[in-house]
Formats: structure tokens, sequence, C-alpha cells
């Protein structure tokens, strides 16, 4: 199928998916106004790709199918994640006192210093949700910028948002795949990634992509999730763990942090940082909402996040949605979402306490000033 074919295929879709009033309405209340037979689709989209299978064949055909795995992946997650976590969809470090969303917006505010990001600078969020890190970012440096995301979905809610809090002048959302970017080369003066880039089937394609749209002597900061050091896709417990992350986060393949510094070298960029945000003595790690340990909550705003993330509240969403299904009023497949999302949990804490996995591997790197605008990574295979 031709990507313009996919993309109106993918829009139709969402049309049936969320109907007309797509976008306004939040958590549980879009969940209950989903419509029934595009969502049993949606799920089954989505659990085909992942469906326990961990041989080469199906490594070999989430890789192929990854935009519209990824679509079908997000088109049933986007309700339970704004439900559950907010509107920004990445995990963040903790300090003691610290409230959850105070903690989120300052990994937002890192990653843009750690960008260079200036007031009035061209910049792109790439895979950027319903745009929770673009509003703060735009908030916090004045700076204009444009989401691009594969799915419709989010991108109506992102504009929703946009437009709601007064922010429509300086953002706007559009349509497309990181792998092939419609952008003009040299556009951008930053871009920034936030635990997106993951879902991409192979790394010198998203960054490649990046590299030509960034403007020469611009930088490129990006917050990778990927396999640390520790990790030996040999040994099956860690495999295991691998694949649990997979599953429950809709990614084709999760990658060796050495996959991701040598895609970036490949893609002529110079690293400049290349830093595991989660490799610290933090006294509270990044994981711990999702371990309903109680000793961890800083502040009693958020008792009713941390509720939603932990353990026994995972419980009680899976089962209020399992209530919610039978009598109707959720459309079916949202139990396995649920489940798929406890998958999700699960392996990330996993991961997180044997330091397998992190997700806020912190790379900058910089188009040297005198570069080409495509280079030329075919030669340079690295997985
Ligand atoms: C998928 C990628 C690359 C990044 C998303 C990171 C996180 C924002 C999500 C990873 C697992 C998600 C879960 C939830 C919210 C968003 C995540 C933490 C829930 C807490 C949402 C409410 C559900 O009932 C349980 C979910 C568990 C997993
Ligand atoms: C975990 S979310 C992170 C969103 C956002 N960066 C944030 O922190 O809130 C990953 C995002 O990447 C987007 N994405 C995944 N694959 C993509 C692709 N091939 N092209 C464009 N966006 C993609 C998803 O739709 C989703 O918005």
């Amino acid at each position: 199928m031709s990507e313009t074919e996919l993309r109106k295929r993918q829009a139709q879709f969402t049309r049936e998916l969320h109907g007309d009033e797509i976008g306004k309405k939040t958590g549980l209340s879009a969940l209950m106004s989903k419509n029934n037979t595009a969502q049993k689709e949606a799920v089954q989209k989505y659990l085909k790709h992942w469906d326990g299978k961990t041989d080469k064949d199906a490594e070999e055909r989430r890789l192929e199918d990854y935009n519209e795995a990824t679509h079908s992946y997000y088109n049933v997650v986007t309700d339970f994640y704004e439900y559950g976590w907010g509107s920004s969809f990445h995990f963040s470090r903790f300090y003691q006192g610290e409230s959850f969303a105070a903690s989120i917006a300052r990994h937002e505010h890192y990653l843009a210093y750690k960008a260079g990001i200036q007031k009035d600078d061209l910049v792109l969020d790439v895979g950027c949700g319903v745009g929770g890190p673009a509003r703060e970012i735009a908030r916090f440096t004045g700076c204009n910028v444009i989401g691009l995301n594969n799915n419709d979905y989010q991108i109506a809610k992102a504009k929703y948002y946009a437009k709601k809090f007064n922010l429509s002048d300086q953002m706007d959302f559009v349509k497309g795949d990181f792998m092939h970017m419609d952008f003009e080369e040299n556009t951008f003066d930053r871009v920034y990634a936030i635990e997106a880039t993951c879902h991409a089937p192979k790394l010198e394609g998203v960054y490649s992509e990046i590299y030509k749209v960034l403007k020469p002597g611009g930088t490129f900061a990006v917050y990778e999730w990927v396999m640390t050091d520790k990790y030996d896709e040999n040994n099956a417990e860690h495999r295991k763990i691998a694949y649990e992350i997979e599953l429950g986060d809709g990614i084709p393949k999760m990658f060796h942090v050495d996959v991701a510094r040598k895609a970036l070298k490949n893609c002529a960029f110079e690293v400049l940082v290349s830093e595991d945000l989660a490799d610290n003595d933090d006294e509270i790690p990044w994981y711990y909402p999702l371990t309903g340990e109680w000793k961890y909550v800083q502040n009693l705003a958020n008792l009713a996040t941390f509720f939603r993330t932990s353990y026994l509240g995972r419980q009680f969403t899976t089962a209020m949605v399992t209530v919610m299904e039978k009598l109707g009023l959720a459309p079916e497949g949202s139990k396995e979402v649920t489940a798929a999302l406890e998958n999700a949990a699960v392996g990330l804490v996993a991961g997180g306490k044997s330091k397998l996995f992190t997700p806020m591997m912190l790379f900058v790197a910089k188009k040297p000033k005198e570069a080409e605008a495509s280079p030329d990574t075919s030669k340079k295979a690295t997985q």
C-alpha cells in the first residue's frame, strides 16, 4: 500500500473509531464514546503483532509493519495514558518533595536546555504525543514548535489542547511518519524527541531524517529507550523483559544502547552528550509510580495519580473496565488493552530495577556547520 493510501485509511479509521467529537473528551469518558466495531478492530490489529512470538520471523513482521502497528497501539492506549498519567507520555527523575507534574515538566525543561532551544527558534518535536511536552517547552522557552506524529487521534487532541491553552500561535501538529519526513531540508533550528524514536524499525532511518531537516549547526536532543550495556540478547531472562516492554509499549524491537550510539554517528551527527540519566543514585527511582510502593509518594496531590499507576490501582482499573465492557459502556477489547498495559508496567519495573533498560538515555547531537543535508547511511548497517 502506498504511503498516501495508508494515511487516508488511517485518518478514516480514526474518524470511525472516535467519531466527530474527536479530541475533546479525555480518559475514560473518551473511551466510553469509542465505536465498538472499530475499537475491536484496532485491538486486533495491535495484538496481532505482539502475539507472544519472539522468533526472528515475528520480529521481522513487527519491524516491517511498524507504522500500522504503532498507529493501532496508540489508537487503543491513548485514553488510558491520559487517564493514568496525564498529557506528557514519558518518564522522569524524581526529587524528594517534588510533585509528579513538576518532575515531568523539569525533565522537559532539561531537554530543552540541553538542546539549546532559544526564543523564536523553529523546533521539531518528533513523535509528539498529544502535545504535553511541546506546550511546556513552548511556554518555557518562547520557541515555535511543529509536532510530528503518525497518529491522527493524538494530533486532533494536540491541536485541541493548543487552542484551549491559547498556544495555537506558537505551535502546529502535522501527520507524518518520522521515517519519511515531508519537511524541506535544513528547516529546523533544533529538533527533540521524547521516548518516541524507539518505535522506529531502524534508528538510522529516523535519525537520518532528523539530520536532513535540521539546519547545519543545529542540535538534536533525545531521550531514547534502549537496553543498557548490562543487557544480553542471548539471555532468556533478559529477552523476556525486553519482550514485555515491546508488547506492552508497542515497540517493534528494543535496541541496545550501542545501536543508538552508532546510528547517530553513521548519520554524520557529532555526538556531544551520551548519558544514561537513570544510571544514578536517586533515592526515588524513575519507575516508582508503577511499583505501588507508597513510601515514595512525595505529595498528597499525587495520591490520585499514584493510585491509578500503582499495581492496586491498575487491578482496580482492569476490574472497572471489565464491568464497563460487559455492560456495553466501554468498547470491546478494552479489557485486553489493560492486560497489555499491565505487561508494560511489569516489564518496565523489571527492566528498571535490574538496570537492563533505560527510558532516559540522553543524547545531544550536532549537525556540523558545513554538513551535507542527507548523509549516506546505506552502506553502514548497525542492526
Ligand atoms: C511507550 C513509550 C515509548 C513511552 C510511554 C511511557 C509511559 C508514559 C507509559 C509506559 C507504560 C504506561 C502505563 C500507563 C500510563 C503510561 C505509561 C506509564 C498506565 C499507568 C495507564 C493506566 C492503566 O490503567 C495502567 C497503565 C500501565 C502502563
Ligand atoms: C510514548 S509517546 C511520546 C509522546 C511525546 N513525545 C510525549 O513525551 O508526550 C510516542 C509517540 O511517538 C509517536 N510515533 C510512533 N511512531 C511514529 C512514527 N513512525 N512517526 C511519527 N510518530 C510516531 C506516537 O504516535 C506517539 O505520539
